[in-house]
């Protein structure tokens, strides 16, 4: 193929986008060695401005997603005002397969961080989906505990860094039904004129 030509995607990416679902209960089965590494190989392409690649990733799975349920477990507990809510959060979080928890640096200057918060999330969606490619369920959480300094510490997240997402992955036990999407043609304002008052309304 010659250089400058674009690469036309596949129709499989469409069918990826709107096909993925979020899971949330998962087989015990775990993913096989080397597949975190080739998903994170593929997410990393995401755009991202400067190539400032802002993000580094802790992966949690077999004993150590025993740790991480135990270190959520300290925070819910104390939040939650049901006790079995704590119990069951920690269970459910130390058999999930893998965890993988995204991290920024937080660029002081506003820009800077929108853009990088952007790419991190491009980056995360890029991770779904390749993940979904390979028949692997996850999900993006943004629990409550992700923001307290002291899971944040005990997970080795450093002052200035910033949980960007927690995805949950493993082989699905079930894959939930999709919920539908507003039609785009609803939130579009296509401008093919000169807007008489120089505004648009
Ligand atoms: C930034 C972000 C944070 C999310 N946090 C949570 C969460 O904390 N808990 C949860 O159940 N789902 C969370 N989700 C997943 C959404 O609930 C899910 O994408 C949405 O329900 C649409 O379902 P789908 O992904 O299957 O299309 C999050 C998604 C995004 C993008």
């Amino acid at each position: 193929m010659n250089q400058n030509q674009i690469h036309s995607p596949s129709a499989g990416i469409s069918a990826a986008i709107k096909e993925r679902r979020s899971v949330k209960l998962f087989r015990q089965e775990p993913l096989p060695k080397g597949l975190l590494e080739e998903l994170l190989n593929v997410a990393v392409w995401a755009p991202n401005h400067g190539l400032r690649e802002p993000w580094r990733f802790i992966a949690f799975e077999g004993e150590g997603a025993k740790f991480l349920g135990e270190a959520a477990f300290s925070f819910v507990k104390r939040a939650a005002a049901d006790p079995d809510f704590a119990v069951k959060r920690k269970e459910y979080i130390s058999n999930i397969p893998l965890t993988l928890i995204v991290v920024m640096p937080e660029d002081p200057r506003q820009r800077e961080w929108d853009e990088d918060y952007a790419a991190v999330s491009a980056l995360v969606q890029n991770f779904q989906l390749a993940a979904w490619e390979k028949g692997v369920g996850t999900i993006w959480k943004t629990d409550p505990y992700i923001y307290a300094p002291e899971f944040r510490s005990r997970i080795g997240v450093k002052p200035g860094e910033k949980i960007v997402a927690m995805v949950h992955a493993g082989y699905p036990e079930a894959i939930p039904a999709s919920r539908p999407r507003t039609e785009a043609s609803r939130l579009l304002t296509v401008v093919d004129h000169y807007p008489e008052s120089g505004t648009l309304e």
